[in-house]
């Protein structure tokens, strides 16, 4: 018992234990290394990122888990892990919805670990064409918010895009206010983007009635006007605040304790079954009396359970829409594969934008 408690026997343990998770981590990057070779035996142009495993083991060490550590903090350790065994097979670069600081730089890193190549880019637009133009192999978009729903320029992208969801990320957001100084009570201007000005409404219109809200290209891009401008605050992501040499005033001002993003990842690839997937259509029907039924009749009767449905204006033809559906499971299952085929008979066109490893938090 003595020695239960005493520091230096406590921490000899400890350095040992060190010295085997070491050895541990080495023998599992040779593993990586050995994996690398053999997909590159099967096919040259193997892809080496495997959302579809990474979600396997994540799901499993949650199974195992037995404590004191919690499951988040497992998830948030091997995904580093991973992520480190991943570059010793290749080398990743990722395009996301920039500038630094913003929360899809933030749903990038919990992905891909916190050491992978990134490149910003300053619209959704563009985080597509990089990956359409090869200059990266994946990319992450924001798709919905809990509070303020679906981001729409992300949905309409995959109208003309032909690019796959490899995966999908789910982020808490926590909202904070920064300034140059600590009297943000007084100043007159709230800069962020919509959807954060949107997701802090009502905390806005308790503690700042009489500021002005002003809705800007992103938060980062809130954050770096705020930096030259002593009457004015900005909503972001805690990772802003020291990168535009801001305070946080305030933190967790999201109006639903819940806050929740959720992520797409983007690139060419066609995921394998995980076990646990979702998978993302793209329909459009023909404008007839009761189109919403036939698309949603073959579902129904197929028992495919629809997690989301969205509609958007064609663009091309007046009163024509795209529905954007996720339902539970993966394009391969039997009941998924049915209903296709009952939709493509029926729709004008029915795209499947990926199956994927739905996201492990
Ligand atoms: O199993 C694989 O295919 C691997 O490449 C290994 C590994 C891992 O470290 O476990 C690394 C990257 C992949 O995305 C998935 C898993």
């Amino acid at each position: 018992m003595a020695d239960t408690f005493n520091l230096q026997a406590i921490r000899e343990r400890i350095d040992a234990l060190d010295t085997q998770i070491l050895a541990l981590l080495n023998e599992r990057a040779q593993c990586a290394e050995q994996v690398a070779h053999a997909k590159l035996a099967e096919d040259p142009n193997a892809t080496f990122y495997r959302p579809e495993r990474e979600a396997q083991i994540l799901m499993r060490m949650q199974l195992l888990n037995a404590g004191p550590l919690r499951n988040e903090q497992v998830t948030h350790l091997f995904r580093e892990i991973i992520a480190s065994c991943l570059a010793l097979e290749e080398s990743m670069k990722i395009a996301y919805l920039g500038p630094a600081g913003t929360f899809t730089q933030e749903a990038t890193y919990k992905h891909f670990g916190m050491n992978v190549g990134t490149l910003p880019v300053d619209s959704i637009a563009q985080v597509f064409r990089e990956v359409e133009a090869g200059r990266v192999r994946y990319g992450v978009v924001p798709v919905e918010n809990s509070t303020e729903g679906v981001i729409a320029h992300t949905l309409d992208m995959f109208v003309q895009s032909t690019l796959q969801v490899c995966g999908e990320i789910s982020l808490r957001i926590h909202q904070n206010l920064m300034c140059v100084h600590q009297d943000w009570q007084t100043v007159t201007k709230v800069y962020a983007h919509a959807q954060s000005l949107g997701q802090c409404r009502y905390w806005l219109d308790k503690h700042l009635p009489h500021a002005q809200r002003i809705p800007v290209s992103s938060n980062a891009e809130a954050a770096r006007l705020v930096a030259a401008d002593t009457d004015a605050v900005a909503i972001g992501s805690r990772q802003a605040a020291p990168i535009y040499g801001l305070q946080i005033v305030q933190d967790s001002i999201e109006d639903n304790p819940n806050n929740t993003t959720r992520f797409l990842v983007i690139g060419n690839q066609v995921v394998a079954p995980s076990g646990n997937d979702r998978t993302s259509l793209l329909i459009s029907t023909r404008n007839q009396p009761g189109s919403l039924y036939h698309l949603l009749k073959p579902l129904a009767e197929n028992g495919v359970d629809m997690t989301r449905i969205e509609s958007r204006p064609s663009r091309t033809t007046n009163w024509e829409y795209f529905f954007f559906l996720d339902v539970r499971g993966h394009e391969q299952d039997a009941p998924i594969r049915n209903a296709l085929a009952m939709l493509r008979a029926n729709a004008a066109v029915v795209r499947v934008l990926g199956s994927y490893p739905i996201a492990i938090v």
